[in-house]
């Protein structure tokens, strides 16, 4: 403001130095009045100095913050969210959206301020000088703010295509690494170029439309600022020949008018950055406003806490879909006891609902109907915190981090010892290979565990899941990739540290579930079967069918 207010003084000097030094032929003064002319224009650079200083600090700050927000939303949104959304677009909102803002909060917020006040300030100097001149100078200035709201109007769209096409181009970088070893495999190489491509297009066209826009639009801006000057040198210029107006004033009017023509032109300019941080803005407000898990933010206070849980398990009549089609249940009506101290089996084909038992124990998704409870507590009044604690899960799909083996064992638990970590890794039957790596425990691997096969990767797995000690402890077939000798030796070690808690043992292979107290045979998320296993291979139905298969060696 003080930078502004300063500019604003440096026509009023040139006045003084043209009326009352020059035409009065006070020739002496021009050396000190010009010194005081650049001293002035020195504290005005020195002020915007101090502002781009700080600005940039405000921005970063905030964006500082944001980006921190914006990650700690991404670890509360529910599973459901990552069902939609893609990874790429996410790193895109958190990286180019978050830098649109910091220029915008860093740079040009100030300038629009700055913009702001130099337009009204000397407007109103210009017209206590001369303000019939000064609304004839400024004639076209409505059309120029009208021009700029228009070229703003068209600029938005253009720019949210911008971000949105960027956000698409990430995701599909990010897929094609993700999957870049199936993409070798199928030789799809080709196709993937092309599919690039077509994306790296649309963000091309989305440029190029920007563009246009920006070519329409400058041009004519440009020449409604420069018709100001020339209004003002002509109705100016009269003046001053028919002795209406001072040489001096006609200087300062002059000076004046650019001052706040100028910023009027470049409004465009700031408008269109304004218009990308807005796009941006939405970008990652969006992300913000996302509901997160619905228990966390509808926890009743009288939910249990400090209570440990003992791994009594009990689903009553528990109905669940992925979408909002309820007549596409996932699990529908299903209904399990389990007592702590169990093991429950859940077995059946593909897509049978397995999983999303699973997914509701570990609060991934909400039941749509009937009760779950724990230890005779219903779910939601469980403090999910302590859930997390008691409920540990072993994934079907393997997900590793780019760590150490020990960091891996040791993820979500924050005093362990190496003997801890050992411990869960021989139970595992994990020990053995890692041992034989040249570093062992310290053996870093490559991301999503690249580096290892798939079942070093499962039981590794299985010992980061033990070393949370569970109560509740839910293997997702969790030893597919295992062979069956070694899955044998890694449920026997489970038989007995489990004891006295509850094991959930999911799986297509009857050699997993075979020991298990209740068997559960699910079809079409409906429960076709329960029981043990000598019951269930002696009756006929589909529990029967697949341990004919499996034992006739058609499958393993
Ligand atoms: N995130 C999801 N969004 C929408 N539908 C889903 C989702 N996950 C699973 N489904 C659908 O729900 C049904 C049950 O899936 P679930 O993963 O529980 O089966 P599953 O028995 O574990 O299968 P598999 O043995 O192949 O792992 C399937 O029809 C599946 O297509």
């Amino acid at each position: 403001m003080c930078a502004t207010a300063l500019g604003l003084v440096y026509p009023n000097l040139l006045r003084i130095l043209v009326d009352n030094i020059i035409m009065d032929g006070k020739f002496e003064l021009v050396p000190k009045l010009s010194l005081f002319i650049v001293g002035v224009i020195a504290l005005k650079s020195l002020l915007q100095y101090i502002h781009g200083f700080v600005g940039a600090r405000v921005g970063n700050r905030l964006v500082l913050r944001l980006r921190n927000t914006c990650y700690e939303k991404l670890q509360m949104l529910p599973a459901n969210y990552y069902d939609k959304v893609k990874t790429g677009d996410l790193v895109s909102r958190m990286t180019s959206d978050l830098e649109a803002i910091r220029n915008f909060i860093g740079f040009d917020f100030a300038q629009f301020i700055n913009m702001g006040l130099t337009i009204v300030f000397g407007s109103l100097l210009m017209l206590w000088i001369d303000w019939r001149l000064t609304l004839l100078t400024l004639l076209l200035c409505p059309l120029l703010i009208f021009m700029t709201f228009r070229f703003e109007g068209h600029i938005h769209p253009a720019y949210r295509g911008i971000r949105q096409s960027m956000g698409r181009l990430s995701a599909t970088v990010q897929e094609n690494i993700a999957g870049i070893r199936t993409v070798k495999s199928f030789a799809r190489e080709d196709h993937e170029v092309d599919k690039f491509a077509v994306h790296n297009e649309t963000y091309r066209q989305a440029q190029v439309e920007a563009s246009d826009v920006l070519a329409r639009y400058y041009p004519v801006i440009e020449l409604l600022a420069n018709l100001c000057p020339v209004l003002l040198l002509l109705f100016g210029g009269l003046q001053v020949i028919h002795g209406s107006l001072s040489l001096g004033e006609w200087v300062q009017m002059s000076t004046l008018t650019w001052l706040i023509v100028s910023p009027m032109w470049w409004i465009g300019f700031h408008i269109n950055k304004y218009t990308q941080a807005k796009a941006s803005g939405e970008r990652v407000i969006e992300l913000l406003d996302h509901q997160t898990s619905y228990r966390r933010s509808n926890c009743t206070l009288d939910k249990p806490t400090g209570i440990p849980i003992q791994g009594d398990v009990s689903f009553e009549q528990v109905s669940f879909a992925y979408g909002d089609d309820t007549s596409a249940y996932a699990l529908s009506e299903f209904t399990l006891q389990s007592a702590s101290g169990s093991v429950i089996g859940i077995i059946g084909r593909t897509g049978s609902g397995k999983s999303t038992v699973m997914h509701l124990l570990t609060q991934a998704y909400e039941a749509a109907a009937g009760k779950i409870q724990i230890d005779g507590v219903e779910f939601d009044r469980w403090d999910p915190e302590i859930l997390k604690e008691a409920i540990v899960p072993v994934f079907q799909e393997t997900f590793l981090f780019s760590a150490s083996i020990r960091d891996n064992i040791s993820y979500g638990v924050d005093e362990v010892t190496d003997e801890q970590i050992m411990e869960a890794a021989v139970m595992a039957q994990a020990h053995e290979f890692i041992e034989r790596l040249p570093k062992g425990y310290d053996t870093v691997i490559g991301e999503r565990g690249l580096g290892l096969s798939g079942g070093q990767k499962q039981r590794i797995a299985i010992a980061r899941a033990l070393i949370r000690n569970p109560r509740i402890l839910l293997l997702d077939d969790a030893t597919s990739a295992v062979d069956v000798e070694t899955e044998a030796k890694i449920l026997t070690a489970l038989k007995e540290y489990m004891k006295g808690r509850t094991t959930f043992i999911i799986a297509h292979r009857i050699s997993s579930v075979w020991h298990a107290d209740e068997i559960i045979v699910l079809d079409k998320g409906k429960i076709v079967q329960r029981g043990q296993h000598e019951q269930l291979a002696a009756a006929q139905g589909l529990y029967r069918d697949i341990y004919e298969v499996q034992s006739s060696g058609l499958m393993s």
